[in-house]
């Protein structure tokens, strides 16, 4: 069922297997969903990983991106599209913030407020977590959460730390209307390679 389209925004991420590669699917599989094409995307940011217990830095490391879509899907349909591409790379549902190939939230769609059993929307934990706030920030620096306040100063309290890591490699169109130099240096873009000069906020 297709009907109105709409802005969304969705954070992507993993820390299992090859993460750039995975992530970078991710954006490609979600622009080619039925009634959505994705409009920009961010650059690819290292995080610790954010578990039941806090902060693990035993833990792998996460990769976090965000992309700003435009659906004309409804909320439930896209939460079921971004379900099946989560699957598709190998996803396994287990323990709450457990490690994860491909973790696909719904940030916010447009106006939209809703909170039901199955999907809440803003999400209920996004305006915390400086792994969604600082992709989002770098390609919607007005951005706002309803009921939060801005996304700007929202990460400028945000204490979890976010290192620039990589291109999304989504091309010019993923881009568009994006300063690239941002005048930060980048990390090694493929798996396995040692980190480069990271610049740490
Ligand atoms: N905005 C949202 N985006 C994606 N899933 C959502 C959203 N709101 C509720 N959910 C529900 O959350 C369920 C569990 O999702 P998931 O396993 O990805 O949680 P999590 O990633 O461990 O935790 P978190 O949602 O805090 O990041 C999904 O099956 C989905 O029904
Ligand atoms: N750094 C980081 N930690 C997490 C993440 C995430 O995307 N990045 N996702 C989680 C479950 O949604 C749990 N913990």
């Amino acid at each position: 069922m297709s009907g109105e389209r709409r802005r969304a925004v969705i954070a992507l991420g993993g820390n299992m297997g090859d993460r750039t590669e995975i992530l970078r699917r991710g954006m490609s599989d979600i622009d080619e969903l039925d009634g959505t094409r994705v409009v920009i995307a961010s650059s690819l940011y290292e995080t610790p990983a954010l578990t039941m217990h806090g902060i693990d830095e035993t833990v792998r490391p996460y990769l976090n991106a965000v992309v700003i879509v435009t659906t004309d899907r409804n909320p439930h349909e896209l939460l079921s599209l971004l379900q099946t591409i989560e699957d598709r790379h190998g996803r396994r549902r287990g323990e709450r913030w457990g490690s994860r190939t491909l973790d696909l939230d719904i940030i916010s769609m447009d106006g939209i407020e809703l909170a039901t059993e199955t999907l809440e929307i803003p999400h209920p934990a996004a305006w915390q977590r400086a792994f969604v706030l600082a992709p989002w920030h770098e390609i919607d620096p007005d951005a706002q959460i309803p009921g939060r306040g801005s996304v700007e100063q929202l990460l400028s309290v945000a204490t979890d730390r976010v290192l620039l890591y990589a291109e999304s490699g989504l091309g010019a169109r993923g881009r568009e209307g994006v300063s690239t130099d941002r005048g930060l240096p980048l990390r090694c873009p493929t798996e396995g390679g040692d980190a480069g000069t990271a610049t740490e906020r």
